[in-house]
């Protein structure tokens, strides 16, 4: 039965019925939004590969208190921003959840997503849309790669990334989101580790060995750093590989492995070992050389991590006397580029490895004006001297509610909150801005991880 969307009321909808649906909408997770008529405006249809603009028909499979799925039948008018995906396997891969939308309407989206999450989660009304800084390059930035492998009985070794909300490989030989330098590693390192007859772990009854395949790349200097990752060190002549892959590759600078003994989706496991050639890559970045390891957080766009972190530098217009608190700094990134601008940064950082690296990189870039804290910033930041502005950058849950407590209770002039997930930097500037000790005063989304829903912002507080 095709049902019109003006003549149906919500409750009579049932799976397997057909309907014509406007998409109006698009999720993070790459589904479309549509609504049913009825009383308002009607039921929620997601639609899995539907974009604003589409006229589509859909097979209702699902149905739910609050809102129904549907899959497209047909598209009987597509939206002028439907583009070709660059991908072959898009529609399959779980790496991408846009790549059929056009990059104008991407950004358009994600300027969105960042806007209702302050004003709905964070209740901050904005007078303007949010101003965006779109990914120099949409495809081919990546600069970091991890390939779960996996190895069904009886098959070929695969190596790829899960499809949507499965365990199930999608088996890849390139990827038009990472760096193309790394796609002859993915087809040739594949081919060889179905030679090197290494068993490959199997998740379901936690046996094998070989869990993942990790790159990274040095967008500047080409560097590759290769790093395997396995259960245990059960994988006969490794060394011997090892050096045969540093010899065929020249960029190849190092060949590492992690060990992951865990049953657990985190990838790395906490010991890493190099096992020829060196155990970091070189990266030129804003003027500093920095090195990086195979496991430590670096921004995968280095491009547009550049971008975002000199204007915002920018922004703070630091005139040489200021002091800056960089918390959940990694390997110290950011922390580097604002010494060069400010008095004296502090940076502070939970992992022993990057503050390890943070340090290193300071000593070869030459900056004494830098010191490196490693602990929790909930622990650390109540022990250190004021600073005139404090950075935060912590990871997608945000904040704990005591570093934000600490910082209102020492009031530093200025605030800059740079978020990957708009949800928890609404909560958290929620919290800052409650007591009007602080206000507001400028706010920018960033496109990091183009084809995809995420999102990175930034938000600007000052006291008073
Ligand atoms: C989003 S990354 C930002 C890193 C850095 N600002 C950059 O751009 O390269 C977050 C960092 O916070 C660290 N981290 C996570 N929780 C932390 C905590 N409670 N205290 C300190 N650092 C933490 C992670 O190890 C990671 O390096």
């Amino acid at each position: 039965m095709v049902v019109s969307p003006l003549s149906d009321a919500p409750s009579q909808v049932k799976p397997g019925d057909l309907l014509s649906l406007q998409i109006t909408g698009l999720t993070p997770q790459g589904d479309g939004i549509g609504h049913t008529a009825g009383p308002g405006v009607g039921q929620v249809v997601f639609v899995p590969q539907g974009i604003p603009g589409d006229q589509v028909e859909v097979r209702v499979i699902e149905t739910r208190r609050n809102y129904l799925i549907g899959r497209i039948q047909s598209i009987q008018v597509p939206s002028p921003e439907r583009v070709r995906p660059a991908c072959i396997v898009a529609d399959k891969c779980g790496g991408c959840q846009w790549q059929h939308v056009s990059y104008a309407m991407q950004l358009a989206t994600k300027q969105q997503i960042l806007a209702d999450a302050l004003q709905r989660i964070g209740g901050i009304p904005l007078p303007e849309p949010v101003p965006i800084l779109g990914s120099p390059q949409p495809l081919r930035y990546r600069n970091k790669v991890t390939y779960p492998i996996a190895q069904p009985e009886g098959q070929p070794l695969r190596m790829g990334y899960y499809q949507t909300g499965s365990h199930r490989l999608v088996n890849l030989n390139q990827c038009p989101v990472q760096d193309e330098r790394l796609d002859v590693f993915l087809r040739e390192i594949k081919r060889d580790l179905q030679e090197t007859g290494w068993s490959v772990y199997e998740e379901t009854r936690h046996q094998g060995h070989l869990r993942h395949l990790g790159l990274r790349i040095g967008r500047r200097t080409r560097e590759v750093l290769l790093t395997l990752v396995s259960r245990s060190r059960r994988l006969p002549q490794l060394e011997t590989w090892a050096q045969r892959w540093l010899d065929r590759y020249p960029d190849l600078v190092g060949v590492c492995l992690n060990l992951n003994p865990a049953r657990t989706n985190t990838i790395f496991g906490p010991q890493t070992e190099v096992i020829a050639g060196r155990g970091a890559l070189r990266e030129e970045f804003a003027g500093l050389s920095l090195w990086i390891d195979s496991t430590s957080f670096f921004q995968v766009n280095t491009e547009q991590a550049e971008a975002f972190f000199t204007w915002i530098a920018d922004q703070l217009q630091l005139q040489g006397h200021e002091t800056l608190l960089d918390a959940y700094c990694g390997i110290g990134t950011f922390t580097l580029l604002l010494a060069q601008r400010a008095k004296r940064v502090v940076g502070v950082e939970s992992l022993p490895e990057a503050v390890l690296q943070a340090r290193y990189n300071a000593q070869f870039n030459g900056i004494t004006s830098v010191q490196f804290f490693q602990g929790t910033v909930e622990q650390v930041l109540p022990t250190l001297p004021p600073a005139d502005i404090v950075v935060l950058d912590p990871p997608r849950r945000g904040c704990d509610r005591q570093v934000l407590e600490t910082l209102l209770l020492r009031q530093p002039q200025r605030l800059v909150y740079i978020s990957c997930h708009p949800a928890t930097l609404a909560r958290d500037l929620q919290v800052l801005l409650a007591e009007g000790s602080y206000r507001l005063t400028q706010w920018r989304a960033a496109d990091f991880f183009p084809q995809t829903g995420h999102v990175e912002g930034v938000a600007f507080l000052e006291r008073g």
